[in-house]
């Protein structure tokens, strides 16, 4: 493999900050002979041919945003055919209006921290057909917890007829009851749910509903505004507790049953449960369907009725579009993703649907964009061979499965 093909070593990882990058690719340091940018030998090379400049090439950008392409093919002719490096690039040139202009685009509204809620010992297990034992559950989740991962959602007080795997949910909380150093939340369904998580000794809960009908009566039994009344007096005695409340919504781009989602619903319902007195609403994408092309307009009419601030994006990759979906709701200025190690999980009554994505690849994704996590990728990669070898499978994590190959 050649050496761009190589997975790279942990010591190799691009991780920089995202302006530190553009100002090395728009400054003289963007050497042109191939010496290194800072960028070592992973970085890859722009097309180094002009040659196929045909029509459909043109480099027709928005007025005042970039160069012609003939001014691109005059400057790489000045600098012979086989240039190679970023300058005959319209974009990448030195000082270009244009380069500040696509910075400005695309880094805009990212932030500058993410916080991961790790779902991976309970959206990850739940769908888990072969008992995982309490042991392996709290390992796991103690071996997330050393990552460096700040909420780690440990599992739900639901009808063990309906989620047998979960059923020793009272057991998993219990063991971490003199744990205060990171979030465990717990989700409960109902009051009774709600009653034995607090018994357990659970300091934060979730609930959970959605913005399908359909869903809502296959996964929790009733209808949206059913769960809304429940939640609502469960949020009221969380609150007298000092135990904070997560909300989530799920098929917030489409439902098994119901088809394509409404936005507008998406919104009604979060709104409903910010407006009860969740701190958080995490948007589920639980079928893995959408695509930046559905989740934008989601997040837009969810983002004029709840703070943005206030949101977490919940995307499961079972078309693969996690990582895209994810990104644009970052340059929306979304800071909380959900994610599962090792892509594990997928709801029970959402057939078909994979794992949430796996929390490796964000990691590794927003390390690359220069965005802290206070994850370490390392720990991260180390816990998720730990489940999967329990589990006796592949990681769905790819970045997982490049760095194995690496070692
Ligand atoms: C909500 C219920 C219980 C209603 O289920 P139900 O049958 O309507 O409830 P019920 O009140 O008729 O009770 C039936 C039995 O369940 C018991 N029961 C009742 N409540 C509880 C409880 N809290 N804990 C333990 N047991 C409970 C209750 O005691 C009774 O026991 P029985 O008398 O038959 O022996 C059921 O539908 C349920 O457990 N649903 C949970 C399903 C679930 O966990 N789905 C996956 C999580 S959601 C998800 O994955 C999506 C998300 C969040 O990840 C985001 C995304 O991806 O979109």
């Amino acid at each position: 493999m050649s050496s761009l093909e190589e997975p790279l070593g942990m010591d190799k990882l691009p991780s920089l900050s995202t302006i530190d990058l553009f100002h090395r690719l728009s400054s003289n340091g963007c050497s042109t002979s191939g010496g290194d940018t800072g960028m070592g030998n992973y970085w890859i090379e722009g097309n180094t041919s002009t040659s196929s400049n045909s029509d459909e090439d043109d480099f027709e950008y928005e007025k005042g945003a970039f160069f012609s392409r003939h001014k691109a093919r005059d400057m790489s002719q000045s600098q012979g055919r086989n240039h190679v490096g970023y300058e005959h690039l319209p974009y990448f040139q030195h000082n270009d209006v244009g380069l500040q202009y696509i910075t400005n685009q695309i880094f805009k509204g990212i932030p500058k921290y993410v916080k991961i809620v790790e779902v991976g010992a309970r959206d990850g297990l739940q769908n888990e057909k072969n008992m995982v034992p309490t042991s392996v559950k709290i390992q796991l989740i103690q071996r997330l917890v050393s990552t460096g991962l700040s909420v780690v959602e440990a599992t739900s007080f639901v009808s063990p007829k309906w989620v047998p795997q979960l059923a020793d949910a009272k057991d998993v909380i219990e063991a971490f009851k003199s744990f205060d150093s990171v979030r465990l939340p717990a989700l409960v369904p109902n009051m009774k749910g709600f009653e034995a998580a607090i018994a357990a000794g659970a300091k934060e809960i979730a609930v959970f509903t959605s913005a399908s009908e359909s869903f809502s009566k296959s996964n929790i039994n009733c209808t949206i505004q059913e769960s809304l009344a429940r939640y609502r007096a469960i949020v009221s005695a969380a609150t007298k507790l000092s135990i904070p409340v997560r909300g989530y919504v799920s098929c917030v781009i489409g439902c098994p049953v119901d088809g394509m989602t409404r936005p507008s619903k998406v919104a009604y319902v979060a709104k409903e449960l910010y407006d009860m007195g969740c701190y958080e609403i995490s948007l589920g994408d639980t079928i893995g369907i959408g695509t930046p092309g559905t989740v934008i307009p989601m997040l837009g009419a969810v983002m004029a009725v709840v703070p943005v601030e206030k949101l977490a994006v919940h995307f499961h990759d079972t078309y693969g579009q996690s990582l895209p979906n994810i990104l644009v709701s970052l340059q929306m200025g979304i800071s909380t993703i959900d994610s599962s190690i090792a892509g594990l999980g997928g709801c029970p009554y959402a057939k078909g649907a994979s794992g949430n994505v796996a929390t490796e690849d964000v990691v590794y994704m927003l390390d690359g964009l220069g965005i802290k996590t206070n994850v370490d990728l390392r720990k991260l990669l180390q816990t998720g061979d730990f489940i999967c070898k329990h589990l006796g499978r592949p990681s769905g994590s790819k970045a997982a499965l490049a760095f194995s190959h690496k070692n």
